[in-house]
C-alpha cells in the first residue's frame, strides 16, 4: 500500500471542507423532478453538473471537464481530469452517480429527489472538486472524478466508462465509490463493502481514518451484489473501494421514492462531510508519492 506521507497537504486542505457546501449542492440536485437517466430531466442533471464543475475548476492548470455521451440512452456521464504532472498515464479515480430513480422504471415525471442515493455522494465529491481547485493542487499521479449517468439501471453508465478506459494506455491504480453518503443509519460513522472491492485498498483507507479521523468510526459489510459502480471498475481489474454510510440492515429506507430528501437524512451535511473527507487524504495520499 502507498506510504501515508502527506500530512502537510491533507491538514492544510481538510479543514476547509464545508458541510453547508454540501447541503447546496445537495439541495441543487433535488431541485429537479428526477434525474431519471431516460428522461430529459436526467439530462438537464447532468447538463447542471458539467456546468459545476466546470465552474469549480476555472483557473485550476490542467484541469479539464467533460461529458461522456452513452450509447443507449440520453442522459451522459461528468468527467474532471486533472493530469499528473510526473505519472499522466497513472489514474487514481473517485466517484458517485448523478442520476436518480423512483423505483419503478417508467418513472415519467413521478418525483426522485435522490437527496442521499445519489446527491450526497455527488456533493461529497463536488466539496473536494472545490478545496482541490481553489487550492490549485498539481498532483504527480493524474487524478479522475466521475459524476456516472444511470447507475440505477444497473451501473450502465460506469461499465461503458470502464469499458473505454479499458482501451486507453493508463493504468488505474485505485478507484473509490461515494454512493449514499447522507445518513448515519448505525452507530459506526463509515462501513466498507467487502464484496466486488479490494481488501488491500480498503485497508488502505482504514488507515486514513486511523490517521487523519481519528474520532471517526468503521466498520465492513457485504452488499451480496453489484451495489454500486465500484463493481464496474472491479469487473476491469482495478482496486475499488465502497465506504458506505451503514450497514445493509440500517441504510436509508427513504432511497428509490419521493421521500429521499435532505430532511429525511443529514440536513446539516456532517455525515456526507466524513466523506469528503476520507476521499480528500485518499486522493492527497495517492497523488502524491
Ligand atoms: N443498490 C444501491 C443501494 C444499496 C447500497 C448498498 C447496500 I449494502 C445495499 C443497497 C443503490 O440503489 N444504488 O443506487
Ligand atoms: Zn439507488
Ligand atoms: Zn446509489
Amino acid at each position: 500500500a502507498p506510504k501515508i506521507d502527506q500530512a502537510d497537504k491533507v491538514n492544510q486542505l481538510m479543514p476547509q471542507l464545508d458541510a453547508n457546501n454540501i447541503v447546496t449542492e445537495i439541495q441543487k440536485e433535488s431541485a429537479n423532478q428526477n434525474r431519471f437517466y431516460k428522461l430529459k430531466t436526467g439530462v438537464t442533471a447532468s447538463d447542471e453538473l458539467f456546468d459545476t464543475w466546470k465552474s469549480l475548476a476555472k483557473g485550476w492548470d490542467k484541469a479539464t471537464v467533460t461529458q461522456f455521451s452513452h450509447r443507449r440512452f440520453p442522459q451522459k456521464s461528468v468527467e474532471l481530469e486533472i493530469k499528473g504532472s510526473k505519472y499522466p498515464d497513472k489514474v487514481v479515480v473517485i466517484g458517485a452517480h448523478l442520476d436518480s430513480t423512483a423505483g419503478s422504471w417508467t418513472i415519467l415525471n413521478k418525483r426522485a429527489p435522490g437527496a442521499d442515493d445519489d446527491g450526497s455522494g455527488i456533493a461529497s465529491e463536488t466539496e473536494v472538486i472545490r478545496v482541490l481547485a481553489e487550492n490549485h493542487i498539481q498532483p504527480e499521479y493524474t487524478l479522475r472524478f466521475y459524476g456516472y449517468a444511470a447507475e440505477e439501471g444497473g451501473l450502465l453508465g460506469s461499465r461503458e466508462i470502464v469499458q473505454s478506459v479499458k482501451k486507453e494506455p493508463v493504468t488505474i491504480l485505485s478507484a473509490m465509490q461515494l454512493d449514499m453518503t447522507n445518513f448515519k443509519g448505525s452507530d459506526k460513522d463509515i462501513i466498507f463493502e467487502m464484496d466486488h472491492t479490494n481488501s488491500d485498498f480498503t485497508h488502505f483507507l482504514q488507515t486514513l481514518i486511523d490517521t487523519y479521523q481519528p474520532n471517526i468510526t468503521y466498520g465492513t459489510d457485504q452488499c451480496g451484489y453489484a451495489c454500486s459502480d465500484h463493481a464496474s471498475w472491479d469487473s476491469i481489474g482495478a482496486p475499488a473501494a465502497m465506504p458506505f454510510e451503514a450497514y445493509m440492515k440500517d441504510m436509508n429506507p427513504n432511497i428509490h421514492s419521493k421521500n429521499d430528501t435532505l430532511e429525511n437524512s443529514d440536513p446539516t451535511g456532517t455525515d456526507a462531510l466524513h466523506f469528503s473527507q476520507l476521499a480528500l487524504s485518499y486522493l492527497i495520499e495517492m497523488g502524491f508519492e
